[in-house]
């Protein structure tokens, strides 16, 4: 285990890049800009705790590549955030905005905090530090933050007031996945788990013979968790396992979502599902299913439970759930699995429908907006699939997919005299 906990999601990330690098015929200088973020900023945090103590905390953002346009991607607030992987986050946000065709370029940002230890006024005070310390390098034509792990609107709504308080410039389009009240889109909310839902449609269409009946676990019942298994439900999947980071609940007659969300609410964990049995993260994640959708955090399918993954499809919902190990041994068992840069890209076509409502002055519906998100995604998983079919058969689809990204990243860098 050790050797998967220092192979960090970076170096996972590098791995990838450098063998979608050897099929597209990249050289090493190409290699190395691309693995590099342009600006990475980090920051110290401190502000006055309810007890009268300072606490101090490490942020950063990580701008990797503007050649498609200005940097896009979430801010995460969890205990485990380090240099490393806000880099590899960022790094991954440039192929999911290349592969999406977004006029957009990867960013990430992260803050290592736990937020369950702090108070609503605590958490507002570092969300407003943040701002202070790093809004030289955000616009809405330079870096565009969004919601991530432990993030939300009313996250982004503090940020939008500081930066505004801090500059004088009343741009709203500098961040995304705000409240509705304040240019936001409703459907933001759930687009991430509207996009792992229609992808999983197509991919179980395409490869395990439809998603009705299908029988799905799901890790992780946050933003993208919750809202992927409540329409994977509506479209008929059985949702047969779900977890949090206190454990998780199989049912194989199915688990009521809903029912779930509101006992998550009322007593803090899934865990306390009542009909079903208790099991751990590892064993939910090898359990029986069709479909598995990691949606919590990184590294979680590594070379120790490949192996045993039971799913037939596996659809990324979290950032870098599988490692470089698991991808080869998923492609030795003709297990299928459709990449994160695809599979959770609902997120961020939600922010640009946001984004591109907010810079014209135009008031979209949420009809209209849930259109274009699952439109987006469809023709995205069209363009992969035939691209897989018809010219790298033999590779994965993460593998596909990243070059398909990649290549547009290069294409940029080199019209535009930076390679
Ligand atoms: N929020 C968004 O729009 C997007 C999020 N993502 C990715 O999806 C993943 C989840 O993000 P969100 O749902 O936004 O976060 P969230 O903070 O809303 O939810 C995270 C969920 O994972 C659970 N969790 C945490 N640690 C765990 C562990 N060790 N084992 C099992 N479950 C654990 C939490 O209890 C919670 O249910 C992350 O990888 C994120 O980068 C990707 C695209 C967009
Ligand atoms: O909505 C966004 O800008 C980015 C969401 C995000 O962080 C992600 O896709 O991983």
């Amino acid at each position: 285990m050790e050797e998967v906990l220092s192979s960090s999601l970076y170096t996972q990330q590098v791995k990838k890049l450098y063998k979608v690098g050897e099929l597209l015929g990249l050289d090493n200088e190409t290699l190395e800009t691309l693995s590099q973020p342009e600006r990475i900023i980090q920051v110290k945090i401190q502000i006055r705790g309810s007890d009268g103590k300072l606490k101090t905390f490490m942020g950063w953002r990580s701008q990797h590549n503007s050649a498609l346009g200005p940097y896009k991607g979430g801010v995460r607030y969890h205990p485990n955030v380090t240099q490393d992987e806000v880099e590899a986050l960022s790094m991954i946000m440039t192929w999911k905005n290349s592969l999406l065709l977004l006029p957009y370029g990867g960013g990430k940002g992260g803050i290592r905090v736990d937020p369950k230890k702090l108070t609503k006024e605590e958490l507002e005070q570092l969300s407003r530090k943040f701002i202070q310390a790093i809004y030289k390098y955000l616009g809405s034509e330079l870096d565009i933050p969004a919601p991530d792990v432990n993030t939300d609107s009313q996250t982004m709504a503090w940020y939008l007031d500081e930066y505004i308080k801090i500059t004088g410039n009343v741009d709203f389009a500098v961040f995304t996945g705000k409240p509705v009240e304040l240019g936001g889109i409703g459907v933001r909310l759930y687009s991430t788990g509207l996009g792992v839902a229609t992808i999983a449609k197509e991919a179980a269409n395409k490869f395990i013979g439809g998603i009705e009946e299908a029988r799905v676990i799901i890790q992780g019942f946050g933003n993208v968790g919750y809202y992927a298994a409540k329409f994977l439900s509506d479209m008929g999947a059985k949702i047969v396992g779900i977890s949090d980071s206190k454990g998780g609940v199989i049912n194989e007659k199915g688990i009521d979502v809903g029912k779930a969300m509101e006992i998550k609410e009322k007593t803090g964990s899934v865990t306390n599902y009542p009909e079903g049995r208790k099991v751990t993260n590892e064993e939910l994640l090898i359990s029986d299913c069709n479909i598995l959708v990691p949606a919590a955090l990184e590294n979680v399918i590594n070379k120790f439970n490949a192996p045993k993954i039971k799913a037939k499809l596996i659809v990324e919902g979290a950032n870098g759930p599988l490692t470089a190990d698991a991808d080869e041994i998923m492609k030795q068992r003709g297990i299928v699995v459709v990449p994160d840069i695809l599979a959770n890209a609902g997120g961020v076509v939600g922010s640009y429908v946001e984004w591109a409502n907010n810079k014209m002055g135009q008031i979209i519906s949420d009809e209209e907006a849930k259109k274009i998100i699952v439109d987006r995604m469809n023709n995205a998983f069209n363009t992969l699939y035939d691209y897989h079919q018809k010219k790298l058969e033999d590779q994965d689809l993460r593998t596909a997919a990243m070059a398909l990204a990649v290549d547009r990243v290069v294409r940029a860098m080199k019209a535009r005299g930076l390679l």
